[in-house]
């Protein structure tokens, strides 16, 4: 088990778990740590067993909307929730008197963030993001249009920006003293800290639920967790887990003292991290890319018909594991190719369509031979990117190492295909 190359966190972090802890946040064996490339993270202070409880925030210590501070704002019932957190978090900023300085202290940097996030990177670099991952202007200005791109993750950087554009709007009609710099930082803050809270405490028709129990959309379940917001993401790491007492973290495993301890975020790819969050794991057993800006333009009008009565339109994915290729994509090749009694049949699941499965392959490796030689032109632009104001040495690498794992589900896709 590899040790953390930790760094004492400084002064600051102190100050802030004294005042976590004497607001309802238990720490059991466990201490953050700063790390070179990723900011802040958790260390097992000492040695921690499997199933010990490492970490604990009362529910009254969570930030969420039914919050005292926040509801004492008076939003207008069209606010997001996400909209009102960041207001709240912006109004307490630069309070004297401010709830939680302490906490605020150790939040990353906006310079951390313009460096990390996609959504502050030039124009240039977002053009050379993956596709999954895209904030090319064209699919940016469609997105805002049409809610019907809104869905999967394909155009996420998309939808980051348009929701942060309609939050900023909602709120600089209400309080225009906030700066457009301020609520973005916060907005982010809220973005990349936050925690799912179905409010478990408050019972169902309570009237500081954002709506009735029965109609919370994930867009309601948002809470701020101070202490737990220290925890870095792993694929494999601890799950958090709440009930109405709080939140709280139990070791999945061993840990020695001085291993770092991370939590999962949840089943996300590479480019979804990157987009929501500003890195991407070396090894990511949830990644997968999406094949639909392969596949849609091949699909008359009448196919996407089809598909969409059928609910096969859309969100075809490629998995550098077993299966390959998802079972969306292969009903939707089947359209492409097959006789529309053999892809009927598929669909319904009365075949399961092993017979055609040689030329399903066969389909998907062509497109995919066509995208490997995109993805080499694609690398050489980035390569040959010089580094300065504009392009960072991290924002450089980070597109780079993205390019070649793309690049490698392809190669691997193809040979599983091929085989
Ligand atoms: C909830 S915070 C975790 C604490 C954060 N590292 C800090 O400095 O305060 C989430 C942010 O941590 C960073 N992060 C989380 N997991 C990471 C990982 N495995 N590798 C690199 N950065 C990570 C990203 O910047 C992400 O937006």
């Amino acid at each position: 088990m590899a040790m953390a190359a930790a760094m004492d966190p400084g002064e600051q972090h102190t100050r802030f778990i004294e005042w976590a802890q004497s607001n309802g946040v238990e720490i059991n064996g466990i201490a953050p740590a700063q790390f070179k490339d990723r900011g802040m993270g958790i260390v097992a202070a000492t040695d921690i067993k499997q199933g010990d409880r490492i970490v604990h925030v009362r529910n009254t210590s969570l930030i969420t909307v039914a919050h005292q501070g926040i509801q004492t704002l008076k939003f207008p019932t069209k606010t997001s929730i996400h909209a009102r957190l960041a207001a709240y978090l912006a109004l307490q900023y630069a309070k004297d008197d401010c709830q939680h300085r302490p906490w605020q202290d150790v939040w990353p940097s906006q310079d951390e963030f313009k460096d990390i996030l996609p959504l502050h990177w030039s124009k240039q670099l977002q053009d050379l993001l993956p596709h999954a991952a895209t904030g090319n202007e064209s699919l940016i200005a469609r997105c805002a249009l049409t809610s019907d791109t809104r869905d999967g993750n394909l155009l996420t950087q998309c939808t980051q920006r348009s929701n942060l554009e309609r939050d900023h709007l909602s709120i600089h009609a209400i309080r225009p003293s906030i700066s457009r710099d301020l609520f973005t930082y916060v907005w982010l803050i809220v973005n990349t800290r936050t925690f799912y809270w179905e409010y478990p405490d408050l019972p169902n028709a309570h009237p500081r639920l954002p709506k009735k129990r029965l109609q919370l959309t994930a867009d309601d379940c948002y809470a701020m967790c101070p202490f737990m917001d220290y925890f870095n993401h792993s694929d494999k790491g601890c799950d958090p887990k709440a009930d109405a007492k709080g939140y709280s973290v139990t070791a999945d495993r061993t840990y020695k003292a001085g291993e770092e301890v991370y939590v999962s975020y949840g089943s996300h790819t590479n480019d979804f991290l990157l987009v929501e969050y500003g890195f991407i794991l070396d090894t990511n057993g949830c990644d997968s890319l999406p094949l639909d800006h392969l596949i849609l333009s091949q699909l008359s009008s009448e196919q996407v018909q089809v598909l969409k009565e059928d609910g096969f339109y859309k969100s075809y994915t490629l998995s550098p594991t077993s299966p390959t290729i998802c079972h969306r994509t292969q009903a939707v090749v089947r359209l492409l190719t097959l006789p529309s009694r053999r892809y009927t049949a598929f669909v319904s699941g009365t075949d399961e369509g092993a017979g055609d499965q040689g030329k399903v392959n066969e389909y998907v490796i062509a497109l995919l031979v066509k995208y490997e030689r995109q993805i080499m032109e694609i690398m050489d632009e980035v390569e040959g990117l010089r580094t300065g104001a504009d392009v960072t040495t991290g924002q450089h690498n980070t597109l780079l190492r993205r390019w070649k794992q793309v690049q490698a589900i392809v190669k691997t896709g193809i040979n599983v295909l091929s085989s």
